[in-house]
Formats: structure tokens, sequence, C-alpha cells
């Protein structure tokens, strides 16, 4: 077992044990949303699939309308029309237009359009005010090439990428299942919400914060209750998990007497590293326990978020074989005084504004106040040993992805 570990040594130990083969599966595109693709996907099609107009209007011959203004209006015989989707069947000639709509062929012999706008119907004629131009045609395939590859294996889908991959013609997509990842919150004194509190009880909010930071990284989180402090509770609701592609444990992997989950995995499994020089989550842990990587995530509320987020987050990216990183890094000016540790480095809650460029406190930093993560929405990183004073440039993790 490897002890005291820098963040990176820490997170390259993580992800040497993500290693992928998730089966893959197909979903119709209205269930593949925030999904990661498991295949190249491929134009089927070329959009627009001929030269189209981007304007409802008149196509015609560019030549004919050189000149036009309000004052010397040029006149044209309309010869027919072209909504959307139903095209001209002819051709424009000279001194000849076509009533166009928007996202209709432009006919053939017409290379311009000119805007209704800035015509007058009259009859069978119509009156031009401003010559035609051809920068209101889509050229073929301005948007989607036939063949061409838009989408990769390992892209998540985002509402932009699901409209995508309809737009060049896929019904059906290949995608990954999503990671399970088992949630087991321990402790004595832990109590579900909804019961009531008996004195020194707390709420297991860890299990819920995990949840939803599972979901948000594209897993499904797989709720396996509480159990107390014993090794015989753990190991024995870890039995009735089910398959799970992760596990994350909160709580007792600190260094006192109850503190199971550590006893637990090192008698029954293989820890790989245990306590990191950071704060908050210095005492976290790593191990296998048969296949199933776990990570112990000390029970602090702040401190098992912060792991998750460094750590969890990653594991699963990697497993999905994402193209897009876990988490955005930028720099941001310190509105307030953010104290750093000895040896560690830290990882402050922080209220980033990306208009202002700045950061602020959210106050409390114990690992305690889950206040911090709840309305804080960045994390501030001290290298070890350095504090940052008020207007310093300060290095922040922002807690939503930001590309
Ligand atoms: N002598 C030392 N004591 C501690 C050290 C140390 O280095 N030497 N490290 C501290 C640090 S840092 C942390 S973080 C915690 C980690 O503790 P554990 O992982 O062993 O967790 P517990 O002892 O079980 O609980 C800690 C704390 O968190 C609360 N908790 C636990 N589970 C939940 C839950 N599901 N929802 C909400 N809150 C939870 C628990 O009640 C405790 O208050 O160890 C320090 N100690
Ligand atoms: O490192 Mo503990 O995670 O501060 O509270
Ligand atoms: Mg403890």
């Amino acid at each position: 077992m490897r002890t005291n570990l820098s963040v990176e040594e820490a997170l390259e130990l993580v992800l040497a044990e993500a290693k992928g083969g998730l089966p893959v599966e197909e979903l119709p595109l209205r269930e593949a949303f925030g999904r990661v693709l498991a295949e190249d996907l491929a134009s089927l099609v070329d959009h627009p699939d001929q030269d189209d107009t981007a304007v409802d209007g008149y196509a015609c011959r560019a030549e004919d309308t050189l000149g036009a203004s309000p004052e010397t209006p040029v006149r044209l015989k309309v010869i027919g029309e072209a909504p959307a989707g139903r095209p001209f069947p002819g051709e424009v000639g000279r001194g000849e237009a076509v009533a166009v709509y928007t996202g209709a062929p432009v006919p053939k012999g017409a290379d311009a359009v000119v805007r209704v706008e800035d015509t007058r119907r009259e009859g069978d004629w119509v009156l031009l005010f401003a010559p035609a131009s051809p920068k209101d045609i889509r050229p073929k395939g301005d948007d989607l090439r036939r063949g061409e590859v838009y989408l990769r294996r390992g892209d998540l889908l985002t509402p932009g990428r699901l409209g995508l991959a309809a737009a060049m013609g896929h019904s059906r997509l290949k995608v990954f299942r999503r990671p399970r990842v088992g949630i087991l919150s321990t402790g004595d004194e832990v109590v579900e919400p909804g019961e009531p509190l008996p004195f020194g009880g707390v709420y297991n909010s860890n299990a819920y914060s995990l949840l939803g930071l599972v979901l948000e990284a594209g897993g499904e989180p797989v709720l396996l209750g509480k159990v107390p402090d014993d090794p015989e509770a753990v190991l024995g609701r870890l039995g009735e998990a089910g398959p799970l592609d992760l596990l994350l444990t909160s709580g007792g992997v600190s260094m006192g007497e109850y503190d199971v989950v550590r006893k637990v995995l090192e008698r029954h499994g293989e820890v790989v590293f245990w306590k990191v020089r950071q704060q908050p989550g210095g005492p976290l842990l790593f191990a296998r326990l048969g296949g199933l990587p776990v990570l112990g995530l000390p029970g602090n509320p702040v401190s098992s978020m912060v792991t998750f987020f460094l750590y969890g987050r990653p594991f699963l990216f990697w497993l999905l074989g994402r193209t897009d990183p876990p988490y955005g890094r930028l720099k941001a000016r310190a509105l307030t005084p953010f104290k750093g540790a000895k040896g560690k480095k830290v990882f402050r809650r922080g209220v980033l504004s990306l208009a202002e460029g700045t950061v602020r406190s959210t106050g409390n930093q114990s690992s305690g106040v889950l206040r911090s993560m709840a309305f804080g929405n960045a994390l501030v990183v001290l290298p070890p040993d350095q504090d940052a004073r008020e207007g310093e440039e300060v290095e922040v993790i922002p807690l939503t992805f930001v590309p």
C-alpha cells in the first residue's frame, strides 16, 4: 500500500484502474441525451442537400438586378414559386424570378435572391428595390457533408450534438452503458432523513450529495443505504449490491478505532493507497475489492464531495472514454484571502464570477460545513505551503463543468 501521495500521484493510480470496456447499448435518440457515444457517426446526407435560400424573397439572375434601387426599381416576371420542401421544377431565365421561401432549393438558372422586404409584388410581376445577392444562398453541404464524421466515440451527447445526430439522419445511437456507482454510507451516528435524529446523530447527507455528483458525471447511482461501523455489516451490504463499476463508501477511513472501511478493505481487498497530501480529503483511500475499484471517501460532507469531484469524476470520464476533460481550470482574482496548509494542496470553496474574473470565499471553510459546497461554485486551488492574499491571482476549478 502506498501512502501520503501527492494529488497527482493519487489521480494517476485511480485512473489506471479505469480500464474501459463498458458494454454498448443502442438507444433511440430521445433516450440518448447525456450519454456518451460508443461509435463514430458520419453524416448520411448533405445538408443542405442542394443550394438553398436563407431568406424569403425572389430567386433570379443577379446580372438582371444590377443597380436596382427605390428610385430605379427593376421589374421581373414571376414564373412560379418554391416553398420549402417543394422545389420549383423549371428554370429561371433572363428577366424572370421565382418566389422562394427560406429553406427552399434555389431554382435552376437563378444565382441570387432578393429579400421580400426589398420588393413589391404586382400581379405576375415583381418590382425589386435592391439588387439580388448570392450571399443569402446557403451552398450545398454548408452544414453537413455526406460521409464526413462529425461526432466521435467518446463524445458526450449534449443538446446540440443530439440534434446534430438527428440532422445527420441517425435515429438510433450506440452509447456506453452508464457506469453503475454504488454509494454506501457508514457510521453508527448516520441516520436517514425522515427518521428522528437521536442525540449525537447526523443525517445522511453524503449519499445524496454523491448521488447528484454521480448523475452529473454520467454515472448511474446505486444507493446502498447506510451501515453501522461494523465490518460484518459493511461486507454484508456489499454482498447484496449487485454488479458495480465503482464503489463509493463514505466515512470510516481515518485514524479512529471505529473507522472500519479501511480495516475491511485491508483485510478483504487490496488497498492501493491511503492518504493524500491534500485538504480537505486527506484520509482518502483507494482499493480493489475483488475486481471492483473502491474509493473510500472521508466522511466529512465537504471532504467526500471534493474527493469524488477530484478522483471519482475523472475515473468515470476515463471509464466512458469521454473526449471532454472532467473539469476546467482558470485563473481568477481573489476578493478575499484564502488560507493554504503546510505540505498539502488545499481546495477552498469559493464563489466564482466568470463575468468579473473574481472569486471570493464562501466563508467558514470547515470540512463539516456543507453549505460551502451548496453555495460555492468553484474550488480555489492553493499549492502546498501557500496562502493567497486578497487581490492575488489564484487557480480555480469551476464545480459545474465549463468547457
Ligand atoms: N486523529 C485524527 N483524526 C482525524 C484525522 C486525522 O488525520 N487524525 N483526519 C480528519 C479528517 S481530515 C477527516 S476528513 C475525517 C475523516 O473521517 P472518516 O472518513 O473516518 O469519517 P468518519 O469518522 O466516519 O466521519 C467523519 C465526520 O463525517 C460525518 N459523516 C460521516 N458520514 C456521514 C454522512 N453519510 N453524512 C453526513 N455526515 C457524515 C461524521 O458524523 C463525522 O462528523 O477524520 C478526521 N479525523
Ligand atoms: O481532510 Mo478532512 O477531509 O479536512 O476534513
Ligand atoms: Mg473517522
